[in-house]
């Protein structure tokens, strides 16, 4: 225990022995079903974290598994965008309502409150982690196989109220090949072993560019330091996403589930293996 403890361990990221955890984690809506929750994180922000969450809700669904997003990147929210979804989220005395994607994908995202999606969200942290409790405790969500949480980047106030109030199952952790990413990845392997919350793996996104003339991969960023930091940490690796034209063209285009790819096979292989009864 810290020699400043205030036993107030809801604003408190000290990994203490008095403290649990879980002890903070709130019941959903009771009219919501959600069986698997995973924790999309990475350590900073611009690694493309929202639009491998995208792509991976995107994937998932086309297996057949119910899927839904929570965009807890509230003053950053691009889920709505990738989806090209740009009606307004409903509520009644129940609950909210969370808006379904073109394939079916339950999405929830403060963009889906906001009069003008293009209005900042100006807000203090504890507004901001109450708003991520809410999407949790007040959206009706329906039926949902595996819910994927679009954290915000970093590992802040808000990463905190979503591993303590939220029962995430696992996490998956995204990268870019770029020299900090050692240190990144430490910065949320700790944090995910002091919240206790199983890493699934790593996905690297931005990996290399393939030459659309010989196919050859181009490593844009210098070489990948993916393999060593996974050996380091023991994770598994789920998969390296190229930098493509595609991409972006379907996430400005708000058609993220019109990618016909296979790269999150693995992924989604580990994260249902992992989180299997
Ligand atoms: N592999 C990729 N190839 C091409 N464009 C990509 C790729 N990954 C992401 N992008 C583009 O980069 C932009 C930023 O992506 P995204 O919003 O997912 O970033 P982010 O990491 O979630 O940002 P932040 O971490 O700040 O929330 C988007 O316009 C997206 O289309």
């Amino acid at each position: 225990m810290s020699e400043n403890c205030n036993h107030d361990c809801s604003s408190c990221g000290e990994a203490c022995a008095s403290r649990d955890p879980k002890s903070f984690i709130e019941k959903p809506n009771e009219k919501s079903t959600i069986k698997k929750v995973i924790g999309v994180i990475s350590g900073k922000g611009g690694v493309g974290k929202s639009m491998i969450s995208s792509m991976l809700a995107a994937n998932f669904q086309k297996k057949g598994y119910n899927t839904a997003v929570l965009d807890a990147d509230i003053t950053g929210p691009s889920i709505p965008k990738a989806f090209g979804i740009t009606e307004r989220a409903r509520g009644d005395e129940s609950g909210i309502y969370p808006v379904y994607s073109k394939t079916g994908i339950q999405t929830m995202s403060v963009n889906l409150l906001l009069d003008d999606a293009t209005d900042p969200v100006i807000w203090r942290g504890p507004v901001i982690a109450g708003t991520v409790k809410q999407f949790w405790q007040d959206v009706i969500w329906t039926d949902v196989d595996y819910m994927f949480v679009d954290m915000p980047p970093g590992t802040g106030d808000v990463a905190l109220t979503v591993f303590q109030s939220i029962p995430v199952d696992g996490i998956v952790i995204v990268t870019s090949p770029q020299e900090l990413v050692s240190m990144i990845v430490a910065k949320a392997v700790k944090m995910a072993q002091m919240m206790n919350v199983p890493i699934i793996g790593i996905i690297e996104n931005m990996s290399y560019v393939e030459c659309p003339d010989c196919g050859k991969h181009i490593e844009v960023f210098g070489k990948s330091h993916l393999a060593e930091v996974a050996a380091v940490y023991k994770l598994p690796i789920l998969g390296q996403i190229p930098m493509t034209p595609a991409i972006a063209a379907a996430s400005d285009a708000g058609d993220v589930e019109s990618l016909d790819v296979d790269w999150f096979d693995k992924a989604i292989e580990a994260i249902v293996d992992a989180t299997k009864e």
